[in-house]
């Protein structure tokens, strides 16, 4: 049987800010389906690793192939959507609604001065829906609590139907309650066929959603299931983070302590 071509294949990427190596010798297969969950203390280059991946910072070394393609030769780049760590960095008077941010996710599939017709009005309203945020549609964005923004971030990263989407710890800042509801919207995105790959320091909940999970410290220190990850002791976790970290047993899951 042929191999399946990944969706992203990261070889021996290493990445340098000025006085600062980020990432060494980074090798790694994301293939179509998969929940990435990209695990790693502060500083430990998952940003940097995601900005690469997205185009959005220049190789330094290595390479990387996206379906097959050279990243700089790459061109369906919007089949996938990033919501980043600082989207719901706002200032108070900026001046746009939740439906207006969300139509935006529109754009990239549009030409240039195409207007918005009564499809695009309809693909607002279904995915507020989904989010359960219809009736925020005409408040300001600036105005929102930050699960409020980050779910109309989600809703703009979605509405286009993009086939792989990025996300940058998006659970920042959101009470307990929504990180559980965005984790069960995480796991239905998954169900359809949308390829995730997210950074996040929830550990204990993404060792239960997603499909596979990456520890980074400027290397791979782990990349396996959820389940192998789940498996691994405290001493082993430990050194991946630099710093000692204590398992909590709750009733039905297991988080961590750093
Ligand atoms: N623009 C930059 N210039 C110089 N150094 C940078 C820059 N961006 C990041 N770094 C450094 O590179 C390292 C990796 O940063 P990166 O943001 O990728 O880590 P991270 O794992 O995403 O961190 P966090 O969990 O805190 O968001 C850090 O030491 C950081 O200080």
């Amino acid at each position: 049987m042929e191999k399946e071509t990944p969706i992203f294949e990261l070889k021996d990427i290493s990445y340098s800010y000025p006085n600062k190596l980020a990432l060494s010798h980074i090798n790694i297969q994301i293939y179509k389906g998969d929940f990435l969950a990209i695990v790693g203390p502060n500083g430990s280059g998952k940003s940097t690793l995601l900005k690469l991946i997205l185009g959005l910072l220049p190789l330094q070394k290595g390479d990387i192939y996206i379906s097959g393609n050279k990243i700089n030769q790459y061109k369906s780049w919007e089949d996938i959507s990033y919501v980043s760590q600082k989207s719901n960095a706002f200032s108070s008077g900026f001046p746009a609604t939740v439906k207006e941010v969300v139509m935006s996710g529109l754009t990239k599939n549009k030409s240039l001065f195409k207007w918005f017709n009564k499809e695009d009005e309809k693909k607002v309203d279904q995915i507020l829906e989904r989010l359960n945020i219809s009736d925020l549609k005409h408040e300001n964005i600036a105005q929102l609590s930050g699960g409020q923004q980050q779910r109309t971030f989600i809703a703009r990263a979605l509405i286009s139907k993009p086939s792989i989407l990025i996300l940058d710890e998006p659970t920042v800042g959101i009470d307990a309650r929504h990180v559980s509801e965005f984790y069960q919207l995480l796991t239905r995105l998954k169900n359809e066929g949308i390829t995730i790959i997210l950074v996040t320091h929830d550990i204990g909940v993404v060792a239960d959603t997603a499909s596979q999970v990456a520890c980074l410290n400027q290397h791979i220190h782990f990349h396996g299931t959820s389940e192998s990850f789940k498996s691994l002791d405290e001493v082993s976790i430990s050194k991946i983070y630099g710093h000692p970290v204590q398992f909590v047993d709750h009733q039905h899951e297991r988080s961590c302590c750093m």
